[in-house]
């Protein structure tokens, strides 16, 4: 609190100005002495710091931190209160994740202090009275550091986006634009994590087109692709809620995963399928089944608990469908329906 200004040495610092600003930089100078902290704004400013803030308490010093973020602080020891360790430890608390240089500046020249400043979160330590020459060197240095780190998270966060979008095209089918099957894969084992969680039911639904091989050998590969596209649009459209999921499962087949969504609920979702596809009317002139495309479905619906895998649900789908496919086509069976009726059956 006593110590006297910073030696001024004006040419030298002038001669050692940090390097050409890459951006907005700002320095929090925190002293109780008006007189040295005027005397560290004027060597501050010849250096050609765009924004100084001064303050001369902890506590205003902490505010003017939180608030304005500077890019640097010079922060003095003995402080009127708080002291400059307790300052500088409520300043990185105050940034988790984010990193500000503070530089002590201090008349305490022991070793402790030195140890005593680091340690409370300090990047730098500087015994007053500080050459200006001392003082601009330091701040290039600093500066450097932190564009290097302004840098580096700006790459990680570019990197983050990169990553991010690299999982979703590998999760994407190139014909339909729907999920594909790693995508299936990994949304149907967390919607049987969270529905378990939830305690809600979960429909699983296995579409396959009818005589597909048929349409092929008719029209051509090509105008295959275009019918397997149109399906992929169809069933973007009736997947309404934003959870409903529409993948292709592989070649013809099509899985949705339909969440929050009980038996009842699943074979009126089916008949609307149905119904869309019927509208549509994507003419089929080598189908037995009226010259349109059909699709058959197998669906089953459970409450998931601790035996319920991806696996099992399509097992028990696509056992759905085999049936619907062996009953003439162009319907939709429920596993868990198929097994109350063998079940009345037997009874
Ligand atoms: N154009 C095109 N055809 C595909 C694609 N993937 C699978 N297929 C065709 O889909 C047809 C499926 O034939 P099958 O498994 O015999 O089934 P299906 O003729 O639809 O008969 P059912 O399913 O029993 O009604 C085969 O001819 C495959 O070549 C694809 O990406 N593009």
């Amino acid at each position: 609190m006593t110590t006297p200004p910073p030696a001024i040495h004006a040419s030298a610092a002038r001669a050692a100005a940090p390097d050409g600003p890459t951006g907005p930089f700002s320095v929090l100078v925190v002293d109780d002495l008006a007189s040295v902290r005027s005397a560290l704004v004027a060597e501050l400013r010849h250096a050609g710091v765009p924004e100084i803030l001064e303050a001369g308490t902890g506590d205003v010093a902490l505010e003017l931190f939180k608030q304005r973020r500077p890019d640097l602080v010079l922060l003095d020891i003995k402080l009127p209160g708080r002291d400059g360790y307790w300052v500088a430890q409520q300043m990185r608390e105050a940034e988790p994740g984010d990193w500000t240089p503070i530089i002590f500046l201090s008349g305490l020249d022991s070793d402790l202090d030195v140890w005593r400043g680091i340690e409370s979160g300090g990047d730098d330590y500087l015994v007053k009275p500080v050459k200006p020459i001392v003082l601009v060197a330091k701040l290039r240095a600093m500066r450097r550091l932190l564009d290097m780190r302004r840098r580096l998270v700006a790459m990680s966060a570019e990197l983050h986006l990169a990553n991010q979008r690299l999982n979703e095209m590998v999760e994407v089918d190139a014909l339909t634009g729907l999920v594909n099957r790693r995508g299936f894969d990994r949304i149907l084992h967390s919607e049987i994590l969270a529905a378990r969680r939830d305690g809600t039911p979960l429909t699983l639904m296995l579409c396959d087109l009818d005589h597909f091989k048929a349409y092929n050998d008719a029209g051509g590969h090509v105008q295959g692709d275009a019918c397997l596209k149109e399906v992929g649009r169809l069933l973007r459209e009736v997947c309404v809620r934003p959870r409903d999921i529409a993948s292709r499962y592989g070649g013809e087949e099509f899985a949705l995963i339909l969440p929050n969504t009980p038996r009842s609920g699943a074979m009126t979702f089916a008949r609307a399928l149905g119904q869309v596809l019927k509208v549509r009317g994507i003419s089929h002139p080598d189908s037995p089944l009226g010259g349109i495309l059909t699709l058959s479905g197998g669906i089953t619906t459970c409450v998931p608990d601790e035996n319920t895998s991806a696996e099992s649900m399509i097992m028990r789908a696509d056992q759905a469908l085999y049936a619907a496919k062996a009953q003439g086509r162009n319907r939709f069976f429920s596993f868990e329906m198929q097994m109350d009726t063998i079940e009345q059956l037997r009874g």
